[in-house]
């Protein structure tokens, strides 16, 4: 479970990016956290692991308290959370395998994954992760001559190897083509079911947000101004949450059409 007990977060300058959050993801939850730029949605996700102290409050992630963690228990708390981002930080000049490979190197030596020694063990779980998100046979190819959606896909399941309890993803799907954004976040939520990874997604696109989402919290200006089912979040709940109308910008306007995969995977590299 994720505990977020009275939690603020002021940065050096004085913004308020989350004010006074109470909240409380049960293990094996698909949270999707929608709001406008600037809502705070990144900062909630990032206090997760660690990546943005907290300013007041406390938060648990399975039991571990995060604020006031030290460094070394912040790593041990990072190599139990996955964490994928809208630029897929991938290291383009090397292989896609190399990549996934990466999510183990908190469980690796330095001077084993200097030298690229990684254990037999380790592979089978790269290339297991690669299965999953069905980019296994570009696991020799280098990453930057995969296409967007595919680069999405390998920075999954380089969080995979990590073998997380918790997946974070930070607007996950703003770089990618409308049929792509939902093979991505079909993707995600595959994992979800299928693993029991608690996952908490940023998402800008509504429409998205409704179709995967088990769970809706809105933010606005530091706030959870709505927390609720996908089948709650209607039209009326989203301009609450935004303070203004829906416009297209807000939606990605693409239906779950029954994509066949590799020709939208093909059409786009
Ligand atoms: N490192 C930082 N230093 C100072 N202020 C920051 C920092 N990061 C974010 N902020 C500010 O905190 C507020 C919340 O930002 P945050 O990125 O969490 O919002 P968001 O809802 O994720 O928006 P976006 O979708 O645009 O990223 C904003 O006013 C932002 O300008």
């Amino acid at each position: 479970m994720i505990q977020f007990s009275g939690v603020s977060v002021v940065y050096p300058g004085g913004t308020h990016a989350l004010s006074d959050i109470d909240l409380e993801i049960a293990d094996g939850q698909f949270v999707v956290v929608v709001g406008l730029s600037g809502a705070g949605k990144s900062t909630l996700v990032r206090t997760i692991n660690g990546l943005v102290p907290l300013t007041s409050g406390s938060l648990e992630v399975g039991g571990r308290r995060v604020d006031g963690a030290s460094r070394r228990q912040l790593r041990a708390l990072r190599a139990d959370i996955g964490m994928i981002f809208q630029s897929f930080n991938l290291v383009k000049r090397t292989s896609v395998l190399n990549n996934v490979l990466m999510g183990r190197l908190h469980s690796t030596p330095t001077w084993r994954s200097l030298l690229g020694l990684y254990k037999r063990s380790d592979k089978e779980l790269a290339f297991q992760a690669l299965e999953r998100v069905e980019v296994v046979e570009k696991a020799y190819v280098r990453a930057s001559n995969l296409s967007g959606g595919q680069q999405q896909r390998v920075s999954i399941a380089r969080a995979l190897a990590q073998e997380p309890q918790v997946m974070l993803a930070d607007e996950p799907v703003a770089s990618l083509d409308p049929p792509t954004a939902n093979v991505v976040m079909r993707d995600l939520q595959r994992i979800n079911r299928e693993l029991g990874i608690t996952t908490i997604v940023n998402l800008h696109f509504l429409d998205l947000a409704k179709r995967y989402g088990d769970r809706i919290i809105g933010m606005r200006e530091g706030r959870v101004v709505f927390d609720g089912t996908g089948e709650e979040a209607d039209e009326k709940v989203f301009e609450d949450i935004y303070g203004r109308s829906l416009t297209a910008d807000d939606v990605i306007g693409e239906e779950p059409v029954e994509v066949d995969l590799d020709k939208v995977l093909d059409a786009e590299s």
